[in-house]
């Protein structure tokens, strides 16, 4: 972190949407320790200010194209990974318009900044969920596209217009579809922590802290061996790594549209994932079987063998126990800050130094070469030949 400060006149410059969220922040994280700067785009409707920690943040939204150019340019930034948006299925069921407002129309939001701008390399957050209940596991990227629900089908509208920007336009894109994105940053600054908490395993062990009370497996009636339902869970650190690489790609001579999965290529059952948490922590939660939720297939497990070919992507902390203890160590800090009395002290707890940078109230860098006006090109000739056609 002592870098910073040099780096920010140096390094890349990546914006990251959604760099406030559960997956955008630890992308930061890796992002900096791999030597680009990330500039997060946040509205903070779900994400956290205090997860802002390795480059600056600029509030706003995604469907404000204006906003979205005047950012690009005034960062110098060089692609974008895209992560803001909404993801919650059973939600998107019951407010699909919603999901399409914020999904489909922020990614046009999105791309009319970028085109004025003239940054054409766009990393895109897209999920399983566009494969919907395909039956048969493991899910390749030939497993016909039939999403389920409004979330999915907002991920595939977003996906088939990037495609149909990409041939017209020369727009460069990776839509990475990741199963369940779980665990947290060895860091211990970063985990999952949204507003409302809807996933398996941070509610799992907010139950087993008494934090929650409404705690049941959904669904003990599925075709599956133990009954409840089989997810692919990979570790946010392994996804990090798997965007960095797409980055790479796109920074070099990879173009047009390109989709694949990201996942550990292997399944866990809610069951199996209970037990797990209950290995670790010694804490076995009451029996609480409940209805199945709204929208939920019975088992979704991924192929990643074009990801580890494309990509090299190679999961290397995607085993359950590592997930559960990285995320089990997250809970406990965050537990542990509350009864202290406040989510800001989580400092306390920091395993490195605090973010070196300052910012005015802009978010734009006073010191920063392009801070005072339009730079559509730059000396490597990024936003030259970001031009869209
Ligand atoms: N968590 C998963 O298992 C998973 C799986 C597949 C795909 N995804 C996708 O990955 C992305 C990130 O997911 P996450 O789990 O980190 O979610 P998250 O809710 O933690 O993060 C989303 C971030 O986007 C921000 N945001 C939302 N709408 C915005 C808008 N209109 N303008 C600006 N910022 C906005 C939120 O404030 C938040 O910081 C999402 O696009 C999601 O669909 C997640
Ligand atoms: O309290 C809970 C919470 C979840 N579950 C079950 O645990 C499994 C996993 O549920 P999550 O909510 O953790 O994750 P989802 O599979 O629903 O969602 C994930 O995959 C989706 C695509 O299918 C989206 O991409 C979404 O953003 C991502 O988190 C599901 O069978 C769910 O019913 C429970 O039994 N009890």
């Amino acid at each position: 972190m002592g870098e910073v400060g040099s780096a920010l006149t140096s390094a890349k410059a990546i914006l990251v949407t959604g760099g406030a969220g559960y997956i955008g922040a630890h992308v930061c994280e890796a992002l900096a320790a791999a030597g680009y700067r990330p500039v997060t785009y946040d509205n903070l409707s779900t994400g956290r200010r205090r997860f802002v920690r390795w480059g600056p943040l600029v509030e706003g939204d995604v469907w404000d194209a204006d906003k979205v150019r005047h950012t690009l340019i005034a960062h110098d930034i060089s692609a974008v990974m895209h992560f803001a948006g909404s993801s919650v299925v059973p939600e998107s069921v019951r407010a699909p318009l919603d999901y399409y407002r914020n999904n489909v129309g922020g990614l046009f939001g999105l791309l009319g900044g970028m085109r004025e701008a003239g940054v054409n390399r766009l990393v895109f957050s897209s999920t399983c969920a566009v494969y919907g209940d395909p039956g048969d596991d493991p899910i390749t990227e030939a497993t016909p596209l039939a999403p389920v629900t409004p979330y999915g089908r907002s991920k595939l509208g977003c996906e088939q217009i990037l495609s149909d920007a990409s041939a017209a336009h020369g727009l460069n894109v990776i839509a990475l579809r990741y199963f369940n994105a779980s665990g947290a940053s060895a860091s211990g600054l970063i985990g999952e922590d949204r507003p409302v908490e809807t996933h398996l395993i941070p509610r799992a062990m907010m139950a087993l802290r008494g934090q929650i009370d409404d705690f049941a497996v959904h669904g003990t009636d599925y075709p599956t061996p133990d009954g409840t339902a089989v997810r692919d869970y990979v570790h946010v650190g392994d996804l990090a790594q798997g965007h960095l690489a797409a980055l790479t790609q796109l920074l070099g001579d990879r173009r047009g549209f390109f989709a694949c999965n990201l996942g550990a290529g292997r399944g866990h059952s809610v069951r199996q994932v209970l037990e797990a948490i209950t290995n670790h922590s010694g804490l076995r939660l009451p029996d609480a079987a409940g209805a199945r939720r709204a929208g939920d297939p019975p088992h979704l497990v991924s192929d990643i063998t074009l990801a580890r070919q494309a990509l090299g992507f190679a999961p290397r902390q995607s085993d359950l126990p590592s997930i559960v203890a990285s995320a089990w160590a997250w809970h406990s800090r965050l537990s542990a800050v509350r009864a202290f009395g406040g989510a800001a002290r989580l400092s306390a707890f920091r395993t490195s130094a605090p973010p070196t940078w300052a910012l005015p109230a802009d978010g734009v860098p006073a010191r920063h070469p392009t801070a005072h006006g339009p730079a559509l090109q730059d000396a490597d000739g990024d936003h030259a030949d970001g031009r869209w056609g």
